[in-house]
């Protein structure tokens, strides 16, 4: 479904932030990105949908190159790629329904969108969605009113509006506290399993990772240099992708109770 070539990055600076990267994601599969920091995950999840510009290569999309695609191609294909961000990006003065129905701003006509007139299948969507994510009865709040983990569920909300084919996910829970961030990756990943939908999802944190998602993709200096299921991340692995550090007590996952448990399969 997403097939990266060869696909490379080096910044005006001369970072080298990704070195020709090869990687096939299929349909409805969800991957987590880990490495330390400047290892390339942002880049990697921004190439993908040219928020950054690949130097070269190739990131391909049901066939279609993403990196060759002009304006007017690049504006329909984005529409196939919901995006989830660590600041959730919400419009704070916006209520909880107009910021999911942003969502769709994509696909309606511009005096639709400026009047902000959405179809009535929009509007029962968002709240199928929110109700899905549990919050139906906030839906005439205003963002600014909201705690991280509700905004982040709008966010999510505003991104599986777009009906996409893949997620593209930039540090979910950055700005969360332990349990609410595993709340917030457990509703992703069930999410994407309803669906179908694939997703990569760029992460600091290990365990969580471990948790939630049955492939790790770990980068250093812009390569990839571990993919595999959460229980190949040995403390040797960890070691590689990080450099040293104590990781045996990291990778005990650990439930919404703090007890232990076993990493996804
Ligand atoms: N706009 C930019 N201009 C120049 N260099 C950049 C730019 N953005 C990132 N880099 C460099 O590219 C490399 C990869 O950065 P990137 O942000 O993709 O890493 P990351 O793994 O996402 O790190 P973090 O976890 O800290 O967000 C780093 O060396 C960084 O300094």
């Amino acid at each position: 479904m997403l097939q990266l070539k060869k696909l490379t990055k080096t910044y005006k600076t001369g970072d080298q932030a990704l070195k020709a990267i090869d990687l096939e994601v299929p349909k409805g599969q969800v991957l987590a990105l880990i490495g330390p920091s400047g290892a390339g995950k942002s880049t990697m999840i921004r190439c993908i949908n040219r928020l950054v510009e690949p130097t070269s290569g190739e990131a391909l999309l049901d066939g279609v190159d993403l990196v060759k695609l002009g304006a007017t191609g690049l504006r329909k294909t984005r529409r196939e790629m919901g995006m989830i961000f660590q600041e959730y990006a919400l419009v704070e003065r916006l209520t909880v329904m107009e910021n999911v129905l942003s969502g769709r701003l994509g696909f309606v006509g511009f005096w639709r969108s400026f009047l902000r007139r959405f179809p009535q299948s929009d509007v029962d969507e968002a709240f199928r969605l929110l109700d899905r994510v549990g919050l139906l009865h906030m839906a005439d709040k205003r963002a600014d009113e909201l705690s991280g983990g509700q905004r982040q569920r709008v966010g999510i909300c505003r991104a599986l509006i777009q009906n996409p084919k893949l997620l593209l996910v930039d540090e979910p829970t950055a700005s969360l506290d332990p349990k609410t961030s595993r709340q917030i990756m457990r509703l992703i990943t069930e999410l994407c399993r309803e669906r179908g939908l694939a997703a990569i999802i760029n992460i600091h944190d290990v365990a969580l990772a471990q948790m939630f998602v049955p492939r790790v993709v770990g980068l250093r200096f812009g390569e990839i240099v571990f993919d595999g299921p959460p229980n190949g991340l040995t403390p040797g692995k960890l070691t590689e992708i990080y450099g040293e550090e104590d990781w045996e007590a990291t990778i005990e996952a650990v439930d919404d109770n703090g007890n232990e448990i076993e990493a996804a399969q």
